[in-house]
């Protein structure tokens, strides 16, 4: 049979012509690329990318097929795949399904077939951009044009409210030492699998829960999840971290957790150029000195300057490829955050220690 065409547009105008896969049809999101080589699935159900169009660098994708116990989310939520050699085929003994199937389930549009060498060095150098991949405008391109100038600019863009669970959850054993109030900007599985691991009860809030309402339930300490989104644009979520600090609870947060508890503590954050996405991204822990390869997924990041001035907050890592902030600790109180992701999946464990440091913060403060 023959493919089907598809077209990925370029806010600047840059086009790029492949073939679909997935479900047919016009998506738009922000485009932006993950450098990791495997993981495609767990990368596709992390909620932190609704709304985007994500490039992988890896050549092949879809050869492994999808499994169910591999998902970070119920769904996957993000605008569009792009990939160079797509397979349909699958050759993994206990798969579920191919990533074919699981696209049209879930009606995510994708392109293959796309020099995606050329495309992560155009967003490298020009920087991230609104895009859209679509299988209904061959030939069409001011049509196209027009579709893509409905998509939304990432900046000042809140997510978390529709992708975070509309009911409270729990997840865990509900004897385990201690019990973790956990809001939910679009929280990864293996958060939660991590923190139960570790003898934590976890009770999964709504993103715009009030501390009242988490605070009956008698937690232990906090978390603050990922998410999508930017950071700025969540007004609910600093005023409730702040009254979440001033219960001198203790408070863990990634990526977008870190980046609210940043402007909780009056520091700024600011869109980067491109971003860090991938698997290998390496970091320094300033109070160890060891560094640590981490895995990433954040286009915004904390301003440094406001970290450096600050009396509230001192910074505990840096990524070592560009100097700025991944982690930050308050000064005088038993809250610390990272901008990377040290439950992984996809990648590697070094930095799962900071989930014993969590715990270890909550058996000293009781
Ligand atoms: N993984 C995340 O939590 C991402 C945080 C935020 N949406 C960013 O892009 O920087």
């Amino acid at each position: 049979m023959e493919k089907q065409k598809a077209t990925l547009l370029l806010a600047d105008g840059t086009v790029f012509h492949g073939t679909l896969i997935g479900s047919p049809g016009t998506n738009g999101g922000e485009i932006c690329f993950n450098t990791g080589m495997t993981g495609y699935q767990e990368i596709y159900t992390d909620p932190s990318y609704t709304g985007q169009i994500i490039v992988t660098t890896t050549s092949h994708i879809g050869n492994y097929g999808v499994h169910n116990d591999e998902v970070e989310s119920k769904a996957p939520t993000i605008a569009g795949i792009v990939v160079n050699s797509f397979s349909e085929v699958y050759s993994r003994l206990d798969g579920h399904g191919s990533l074919q199937n699981y696209l049209v389930e879930y009606k995510i549009t994708g392109i293959a077939d796309i020099d995606t060498r050329k495309l992560v060095r155009h967003i490298r150098s020009v920087g991230a951009m609104n895009a859209i991949i679509s299988s209904e405008y061959e030939g069409n391109l001011e049509g196209l044009k027009a579709e893509l100038a409905k998509v939304p600019d990432m900046n000042g863009l809140e997510l978390s409210s529709q992708v975070c669970t509309k009911e409270t959850f729990y997840f865990g054993d509900e004897n385990a030492p201690k019990k973790v109030a956990c809001l939910d900007f679009g929280i990864k599985l293996n958060i939660l699998r991590n923190l139960a691991s570790r003898g934590v009860y976890c009770k999964v809030f709504p993103a715009k829960t009030s501390l009242a309402e988490m605070a009956a339930w008698n937690p232990d300490g906090f978390f603050l999840s990922n998410g999508p989104g930017d950071p700025a644009a969540m007004p609910y979520a600093v005023e409730t971290t702040k009254e979440i600090l001033a219960t001198n609870k203790p408070v863990f947060g990634i990526c977008l957790g870190h980046q609210i508890l940043a402007e909780a503590c009056g520091i700024s954050t600011y869109k980067m150029h491109h971003g860090h996405r991938g698997l290998n991204h390496p970091i320094k822990n300033l109070l160890t000195g060891k560094s640590e390869i981490t895995s990433q997924n954040h286009g915004f990041v904390v301003n440094r300057e406001d970290v450096e001035k600050s009396d509230v907050v001192e910074i505990t890592h840096v990524h070592l490829n560009d100097n700025t902030v991944a982690g930050i600790r308050l000064k005088n109180k038993p809250a610390f955050s990272v901008q990377y992701h040290p439950e992984s999946s996809p990648g590697p464990h070094d930095s799962r220690y900071l989930f014993d440091d969590f715990v270890t913060l909550m058996h000293n403060n009781s």
